[in-house]
């Protein structure tokens, strides 16, 4: 089975967890998109959601498969997100924002009753921070953000390169915040509770792609079928 198959076997035992009348984070990135396009086809069948996009591509992806829209200003609390992610835990603490989206992805996660995240089982890591971490940053005075960082870093015992991402076009990468993203080699973090809390304290550090506590369940497609990891 190739890895798209994987992800979409994910993104449909995570679908159902869904039930008529709930109202549903939609996640970002190639996997959330599986699950999108699966929402869409019980919607069609007679489903009744609505749903919060955590990305314009998202929302051009749920319009498109027919799913109604909503935003957090019109509800209050969300019963359900389901996202992918770059790496997960056994703790379930993620990292994401690969995709870039994951300022918006940590708001609508943060403001849902449960956030289940579909994957490949080469997501499933014992340490996070092989996979870059996305810092989100204001334009403005990124020198000065880098060096905190870099600070915080030190204080938190990781190193490693930050490189601004750059768009397949050659251009900085922008958000659909209209912020930057560097992305931090550390290769290994230790402590990611204790680092997000530090990158958090930063002026001109938007959000980081450190998801700490805020997911639930993680479903995982292997070739030998989907692990079901629930956060103890
Ligand atoms: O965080 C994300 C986007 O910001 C994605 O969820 C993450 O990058 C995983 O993407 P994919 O499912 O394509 O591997």
């Amino acid at each position: 089975m190739n890895s798209e198959e994987l992800k979409r076997q994910a993104a449909a035992r995570a679908l159902e967890y869904v039930q008529s009348g709930m109202k549903l984070g939609l996640g970002t990135g190639s996997t959330a998109r599986h699950f999108v396009e699966l929402l869409g086809a019980r919607v069609r069948d007679g489903l009744e959601v609505i749903g919060v996009p955590t990305s314009e591509t998202t929302r051009h992806d749920a319009i498109r498969c027919g799913i109604r829209l909503t935003t957090l200003d019109e509800v209050d609390r969300l019963d359900l997100t389901v996202d992918g992610a770059d790496e997960i835990d056994p703790a379930l603490n993620l990292i994401k924002g690969g995709g870039g989206a994951l300022l918006r992805e940590k708001i609508v996660a943060a403001a849902s009753d449960r956030m289940i995240v579909i994957a490949d089982d080469t997501k499933w890591v014992e340490t996070l921070g092989r996979f870059p971490l996305p810092i989100e940053v204001i334009p403005f005075g990124l020198g000065a953000t880098q060096r905190a960082i870099e600070k915080a870093f030190v204080a938190c015992g990781v190193a490693g390169e930050l490189v601004v991402r750059k768009a397949k076009d050659g251009h900085v990468f922008v958000t659909d915040g209209g912020h930057w993203i560097v992305d931090a080699h550390l290769g290994r973090i230790g402590d990611a509770p204790g680092l997000a809390q530090s990158l958090g304290l930063i002026p001109g550090v938007v959000e980081h792609g450190l998801f700490i506590g805020l997911a639930s369940v993680a479903m995982l497609a292997g070739s030998q079928g989907i692990r079901v990891v629930e956060r103890q």
